[in-house]
């Protein structure tokens, strides 16, 4: 496989091949998902509720998220590495923008950064892209403003507020947005946008008309004990496989049927008559 970039993304879109995303967040997994062909990894924020255990991604730091992107970067040989930009980090002075986003880069090996929200945003996706660096976009949901929109409902239901999501979505492509997260939008409204824009929408939560599709690790994998959104399809069901293990583990232990033969290491005869012969002379 060829490594992913921007533009393989465009030219994907072009030629009506759908785009694999998914979240991680360490060295072992990218290294998985990186070779089962994921064109994208993303270093979501989600990281604050599926690995920290917070109910929303407003505690995740910068720190955080350079933190996991360097794992992932490691186990990643092909994959797009997409990094987000945390709650606040969008917002502030030009420059503390454009520094923020260049330390996933440099100090994460991020390829591109993700920012939550709509037109507003525009003047800091071109000053970032003017910069060299990617971005992505991500409408609709917008989980970092959980509290603003009093809970992760989908958006875009009436006709005033799906034109007003065409709208943004417009002005980040204008700005230079090399591709868009839909997140819990109508499936229709998914389609009408993503047949409008040049560049490649992911959906989550959107339908199947995207031009690609995200879902968090944890989720995919059935690695969840909590709540799982109804967009989810888990793929697998590692949260029981754990704990059949885990199970299995404690009880070898109490028995004492682990460590077995295969895990153990002996001493040599002729020094176990050594050990013996000199623990019967003290
Ligand atoms: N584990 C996990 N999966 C995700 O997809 C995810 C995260 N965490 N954290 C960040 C955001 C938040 N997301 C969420 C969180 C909750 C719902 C949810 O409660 N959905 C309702 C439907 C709400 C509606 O119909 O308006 C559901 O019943 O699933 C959806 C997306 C998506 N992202
Ligand atoms: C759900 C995806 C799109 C995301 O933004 C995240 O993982 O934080």
């Amino acid at each position: 496989m060829a490594n992913i970039t921007v533009k393989t993304l465009l030219k994907m879109k072009e030629r009506g091949e759908r785009i694999a995303m998914m979240t991680a967040y360490d060295y072992p997994t990218a290294k998985l998902l990186d070779e089962a062909g994921l064109h994208v990894l993303l270093i979501g924020d989600s990281l604050g509720m599926v690995v920290q255990g917070n109910t929303t991604t407003i505690p995740v730091t910068l720190d955080d998220i350079v933190y996991h992107t360097r794992m992932v970067r490691r186990g990643a040989e092909h994959a797009l590495i997409v990094s987000d930009m945390p709650f606040l980090t969008t917002h502030g002075l030009p420059e503390d923008v454009l520094q923020k986003a260049g330390r996933l880069m440099q100090e994460g090996g991020a390829h591109a950064v993700k920012i939550e929200g709509g037109k507003e945003l525009a003047s800091v996706v071109s000053r970032l892209v003017t910069a060299g660096i990617p971005v992505m976009g991500h409408i609709g949901l917008t989980p970092q403003s959980v509290h603003a929109l009093g809970g992760f409902s989908v958006q875009g239901r009436t006709v005033a507020s799906a034109k007003r999501m065409l709208e943004d979505a417009a002005a980040l492509e204008e700005a230079g947005a090399f591709a868009i997260v839909l997140e819990m939008v109508p499936a229709e409204v998914a389609q009408w946008i993503s047949s409008k824009l040049r560049i490649p929408t992911i959906g989550i939560g959107a339908g199947s008309f995207c031009d690609g599709q995200v879902l968090v690790f944890h989720d995919a994998m059935g690695f969840t004990s909590g709540y799982i959104p109804k967009h989810n399809k888990a793929y697998a069901n590692l949260a029981d496989t754990i704990a059949v293990a885990a199970r299995d583990y404690v009880r070898e232990v109490a028995n004492g049927s682990f460590p077995g033969e295969a895990q153990t290491v002996h001493l040599k005869p002729e020094e176990l008559d050594k050990l013996f012969n000199s623990a019967n002379r003290h």
